[in-house]
């Protein structure tokens, strides 16, 4: 049963690599401009639960529903022009391309679906400036920090305004206090553009920037309003 309202929602999603079950009947949803935690023991089946959510994997059961569509109806084709049209994606190490700089690593995205260099890195200029890295916009990655990186690859994730990102574990590569500004960063931004934020962090202080904590148990996904009592 998918919850009325969500933008993207999974059930009964079922995952194994060989003989290790990943997934193991996990639902999962979330609202326009929601920004959900998911939390758990590693091994538990985090990554893989972001990765069926985001059409990277296909699950082995169950359904994924992106605003109404069904992402295993779609082609390999249609499902990388919604990744690269309506999501966004921020991975634990920022995966910069060494060799661009910055600016041309933020504004790739948008250079990826056809828009003109100069459009694309004004920008991709305006999200560093966001994020409080564009005086680094002419370095290339290997010249900045892991916080800076991080920032760059969180302003990269913004530039085609998706309705969906993706992180996981963001903030895994920082210590606590870089970490924690990356999240605010984040969190920020994407509740100014409405995008929806799936979180996968062990990070302690991740219910200050998120609305709702989902705890990932042995392949299941399992709300954590009760819990906490929160709405
Ligand atoms: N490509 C793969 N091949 C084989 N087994 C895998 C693969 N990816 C994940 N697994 C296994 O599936 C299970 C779930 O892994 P997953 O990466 O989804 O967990 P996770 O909760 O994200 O873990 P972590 O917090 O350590 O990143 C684990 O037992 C893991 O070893």
């Amino acid at each position: 049963m998918i919850p009325a309202g969500s933008l993207l929602a999974a059930s009964g999603l079922r995952k194994a690599y060989g003989l290790t079950t990943a997934l193991d009947g996990a639902d999962f949803s979330i609202h326009p401009g929601e920004v959900v935690a998911v939390m758990g023991p590693s091994g538990s089946g985090k990554s893989t639960l972001l990765h069926c959510l985001a059409g990277i994997l296909r699950p082995d059961a169950g359904t994924v529903r992106y605003d109404g569509r069904d992402l295993s109806v779609l082609s390999d084709a249609e499902r990388s022009a919604l990744r690269r049209t309506e999501f966004g994606f921020v991975f634990q190490f920022g995966q910069l391309v060494p060799e661009l700089t910055c600016l041309e690593n933020a504004a790739l995205p948008l250079r990826l679906t056809g828009t003109k260099r100069k459009d694309a890195e004004a920008t991709a200029l305006r999200w560093l400036e966001h994020l409080e890295v564009a005086d680094v916009r002419h370095h290339r990655p290997g010249q900045i920090s892991g916080g800076q990186q991080q920032r760059v690859a969180v302003a990269r994730s913004l530039v085609t305004t998706p309705r969906v990102i993706f992180a996981d574990e963001p903030t895994g590569a920082l210590d606590s206090l870089n970490g924690e500004r990356v999240l605010e960063l984040l969190t920020k931004a994407a509740r100014e553009t409405r995008a929806a934020v799936v979180l996968v962090t062990h990070e302690a202080r991740v219910a200050a920037y998120s609305d709702r904590e989902v705890v990932v148990r042995d392949g299941r996904a399992r709300d954590m309003a009760g819990v906490h009592g929160a709405a």
